[in-house]
């Protein structure tokens, strides 16, 4: 049985003040969402300690956006998987396309940061997707198998949850038509050693669309941007019908 697990990326959005204003709100609306679904929140690094301390016991968890592959060193606005683990933080996003696209990151070091988080104890989100240009060339497998046999060298696929995010639909209102993201995600399954990795989709979901992409049998959650920063939103996609 794959594990549905329903992540928010908050970007670089929300404050302290904000995020905690935005969790009291979410929690007292989580209690008809059904306990088999994970629901993560991936908050900036200076909300974390302000989430956690206020997740009191809930079933919600607690997410960061990217992780270093040291323990700790000379590495100038990086941050450590123990770093992160000391704040409860169980997931954390990695190679996120904005991370490649505007902060150099390559599939060398996404496989480094996914091999850190497991070494200590974090559930990486690996992201993985196709630019406009890639997909109208037809290259959007070419391109996505090449990450994934790069980016998943050592990496142990039982402690991995992967996010297909079509970097054409992300932030743009334009989704991927569900079954082609249904589609594309099979195929990253059919390269993965264990079947159940659970693997998201992302870009553009949106409460109007959330219960058509659940409903596809390959999609196992969603890894979700704008729509996760406001309560009305978020709580109508972690309890999709
Ligand atoms: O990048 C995303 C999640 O990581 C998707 O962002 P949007 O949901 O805002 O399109």
């Amino acid at each position: 049985m794959r594990k549905i697990v329903i992540a928010g990326n908050w970007k670089m959005y929300k404050t302290r003040a904000e995020s905690l204003e935005f969790l009291q709100g979410f929690m007292s609306c989580l209690t008809e969402t059904p306990e088999e679904r994970e629901i993560v929140l991936c908050v900036p690094f200076t909300s974390l300690e302000i989430v956690s301390k206020n997740l009191h016991g809930s079933l919600v968890r607690l997410g960061a956006q990217n992780v270093h592959w040291q323990e700790s060193g000379a590495y100038t606005g990086e941050i450590s998987g123990p770093m992160l683990t000391e704040l409860g933080v169980r997931y954390v996003i990695v190679g996120h396309s904005e991370r490649r696209q505007y902060f150099g990151e390559t599939d060398e070091t996404v496989n480094l940061r996914l091999k850190a988080a497991q070494k200590y104890g974090l559930i990486p989100i690996l992201c993985v997707g196709e630019t406009k240009a890639q997909r109208d060339a037809g290259e959007t497998e070419t391109h996505i198998f090449s990450q994934l046999a790069q980016d998943l060298v050592d990496v142990d696929q039982t402690k991995l949850v992967i996010a297909y995010e079509p970097i054409w639909a992300i932030g743009t209102g334009d989704t991927c038509e569900t079954k082609e993201a249904n589609r594309v995600i099979g195929l990253i399954r059919s390269k993965l050693s264990n079947p159940d990795v659970p693997i998201q989709y992302g870009g553009s979901v949106k409460p109007e669309n959330i219960d058509e992409v659940m409903a596809q049998p390959e999609i196992d959650g969603v890894l979700v941007g704008g729509a996760s920063l406001e309560v009305a939103s978020f709580d109508r996609i972690v309890n999709y019908n």
